[in-house]
């Protein structure tokens, strides 16, 4: 890809209790790819996203979004990140409509338009005045999906992201997120265990085993280099030896 990186880590560790959670990752992920981040329970996936948001500190390494170093200029490089992690962050007492209307207050020039704009995409337009208590998990995370996106990232970051939706919001998530990556060329990292959704939703994935990226794998020329049903199982297993999800 010709196209600068939007997100590079740079030989990235991350030791806690003198284990190594993360060890020595390096990444680039381009505008307009969605890019999955594969392995089993307790890989590092989450642990490597709350690194690139800053929830938890970085020990050894770089992470550079944007160009802007997390180390040197957080903010800049922080402004062009959309993110859920684990889940959505938002007040229950106050309606869609209110927690988009807060989240919006944090970034110039967000309109009422943009809020409604948003409240259409993710297909909740009908309950974005009522309060989020009464919201299914489905509805609150089509609402962090609208609050990530609010400010137009050019990296959008989601752990997990069909977590609790009903098999009709996986496939309008998994559309519209590819269509945001396609269309819009915002950079789309999501984390998952589970195969099908990342071989239904990415174009790339990075197969992920204690804490390190074993291997990065377009999932085109997984599927055209091959006459198994199930490519990227077989990648998977193979890169892995055996281990199974
Ligand atoms: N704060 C912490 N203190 C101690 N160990 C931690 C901490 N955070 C993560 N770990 C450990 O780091 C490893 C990676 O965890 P992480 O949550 O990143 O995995 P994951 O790939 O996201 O798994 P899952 O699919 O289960 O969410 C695990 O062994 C976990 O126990």
């Amino acid at each position: 890809m010709l196209q600068e990186p939007v997100l590079q880590l740079r030989d990235v560790s991350k030791t806690i209790d003198n284990r190594k959670i993360i060890d020595q990752m390096n990444l680039d992920i381009f505008p307009g790819e969605v890019f999955g981040l594969l392995g089993p329970n307790g890989a590092g996936k989450t642990s490597t996203i709350r690194l690139i948001v800053g929830l938890t500190s970085l020990q050894q390494g770089d992470i550079v979004i944007h160009g802007h170093s997390i180390r040197t200029d957080f903010s800049r490089a922080i402004s062009q990140v959309g993110a859920i992690i684990e889940q959505p962050d938002l007040y229950t007492y106050l309606t869609g409509y209110q927690n988009l209307l807060h989240f919006a207050r944090m970034h110039e020039n967000i309109a009422h338009d943009r809020i409604m704009e948003m409240a259409d995409i993710v297909g909740l337009t009908n309950r974005i005045h009522d309060t989020v208590r009464s919201y299914s998990l489905g509805m609150r995370q089509r609402l962090g999906l609208a609050q990530a996106l609010l400010h137009s990232p050019s990296l959008l970051i989601l752990d997990e992201p069909t977590n609790g939706l009903d098999p009709a919001g996986i496939r309008e998530t998994r559309d519209y997120l590819r269509k945001l990556a396609h269309a819009d060329n915002t950079a789309v990292l999501i984390s998952s265990h589970l195969l099908s959704e990342i071989e239904l939703m990415c174009d790339r994935v990075g197969i992920v085993q204690q804490g390190k990226l074993l291997q990065t794998l377009e999932i085109s020329e997984l599927s055209s280099a091959s006459q198994s049903k199930t490519p990227l199982e077989d990648a998977f297993l193979r890169i892995t030896s055996g281990n199974v999800i």
